[in-house]
């Protein structure tokens, strides 16, 4: 198969599709790889490295969509990229719909067969593509907070983990998943005060035990989401009902309520934000005030770390993108888990979740592709 690697064009979107690592593993397989120029330079990664790793380098991204069976990508495409998508050819990337019906209908329109990777699924139960993004993400929202809450930033000039004698700052995870937990476990290690709020019994039992008493861990109920959010100075929200808009925890109202020069990072606002004032921010311009509560809701987080983050990244989909290297569309149909990541189908939304939270038709995958 021909698999083709646009060099990313969103805002610091430093990551890349493929690394060199992972294209001498699809050459290994007997699959020609299409990469655009400079692809790979927010890793270090010059043309003549993916040369070396059996990549063919093309110079633009229209000669790569054109010439692609499948398309390996990072973020969503642009809207200048829609357009260069075609009915037959696999875009593999995040998409992050829900929240994007402009997005939606680009990719219904172009009559391409789009897998989101944050909905491929395990056999664990998990999210093995949207994971690795979690983890950097969790860990990241713990450094975002660190900027925010300085006084030059319009924090309040809080030290996350204060000094002998000074009290640190309160952190409150709403979302014990895989981003909760990794930013409990940062914020932990720099010895802030920290809670953990989940609606899962279950993920609560699990961080209890993982932390050994160094984290607290709260049921998540609109009362104790109050409770919290009003002594906190710092609110990360990692919600997240796969496919579907995130649910709005944190209200405008109670912002009112918080303290002046608190924080919010809002890690789930890639499937629309959790709170009612998060809007989507880029890494150029990542903060914005609300009632003088200092708001961070940069939806591509990641990409400020792209060599971490695409090692990660393409560890975990390499097994997911060859077997679609090998198998194309019958590899979807055959495998649970990439079944689950089928979003777009020919101009029609496949995922049950997306389909509601845009309000458009859902057709279940054998229903679309009989
Ligand atoms: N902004 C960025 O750059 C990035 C954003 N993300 C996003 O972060 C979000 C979280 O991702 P993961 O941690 O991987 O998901 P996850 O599925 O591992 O965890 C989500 C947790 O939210 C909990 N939850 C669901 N509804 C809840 C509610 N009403 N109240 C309290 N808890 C609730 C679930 O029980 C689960 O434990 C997703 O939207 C993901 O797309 C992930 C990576 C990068
Ligand atoms: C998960 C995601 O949206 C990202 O890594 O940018
Ligand atoms: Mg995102």
């Amino acid at each position: 198969m021909k698999v083709g690697v646009p060099k990313e064009i969103k805002t610091h979107e430093y990551r890349v599709g493929l690394t060199p690592g992972a294209v001498r593993e699809y050459a290994a397989a007997g699959h020609n790889v299409l990469v655009e120029t400079n692809a790979g330079a927010g890793i270090g990664a010059t043309d003549d490295v993916y040369r070396k790793a059996g990549a063919t380098i093309l110079p633009s991204s229209r000669e790569v969509y054109a010439s692609s069976d499948m398309i390996v990508k990072v973020k969503e495409p642009q809207p200048s990229e829609w357009v260069q998508l075609r009915e037959n050819q696999i875009l593999f990337t995040y998409l992050h719909l829900a929240p994007d019906p402009d997005q939606a209908k680009g990719l219904m329109k172009s009559g391409c067969t789009a897998i989101a990777y944050e909905t491929v699924t395990d056999a664990h139960g998990g999210l093995p593509l949207l994971a690795p993004m979690s983890e950097v993400a969790g860990r990241l929202a713990i450094e975002a907070t660190g900027a925010a809450l300085k006084r030059y930033a319009g924090g309040r000039g809080l030290l996350i983990g204060g000094v002998p004698g000074v009290q640190p700052a309160r952190i409150v995870v709403i979302g014990g998943g895989v981003v909760g937990t990794h930013a409990a476990r940062m914020a932990a290690g720099l010895g802030a005060d920290v809670t953990v709020m989940d609606r899962s019994i279950h993920r609560l039992r699990k961080l209890d035990e993982l932390f050994e008493g160094r984290v607290r861990t709260r049921f998540s109920t609109i009362d104790a989401v109050e409770e919290e959010v009003f002594s906190a100075d710092a609110v990360i929200g990692a919600v997240l009902v796969a496919g579907a808009t995130a649910p709005k925890l944190v209200s405008r109202n109670m912002l009112s309520s918080m303290r002046k020069g608190s924080v919010m990072v809002d890690v789930a606002i890639d499937q629309g934000g959790c709170f009612e004032t998060s809007r989507p921010t880029t890494h150029a311009d990542p903060t914005y005030e609300v009632d003088g509560v200092i708001h961070y809701c940069v939806a591509n987080m990641p990409g400020a770390v792209p060599l971490t983050s695409s090692q990660a990244l393409n560890n975990a989909t390499l097994p997911f993108g060859l077997a679609l290297a090998n198998r194309g569309f019958s590899a979807v149909l055959e495998c649970p888990h990439l079944r689950s990541g089928l979003n777009v189908y020919r101009g029609r939304l496949t995922y049950r979740a997306v389909a509601e939270s845009l309000g458009l038709p859902f057709s279940p995958i054998d229903q679309a592709a009989a």
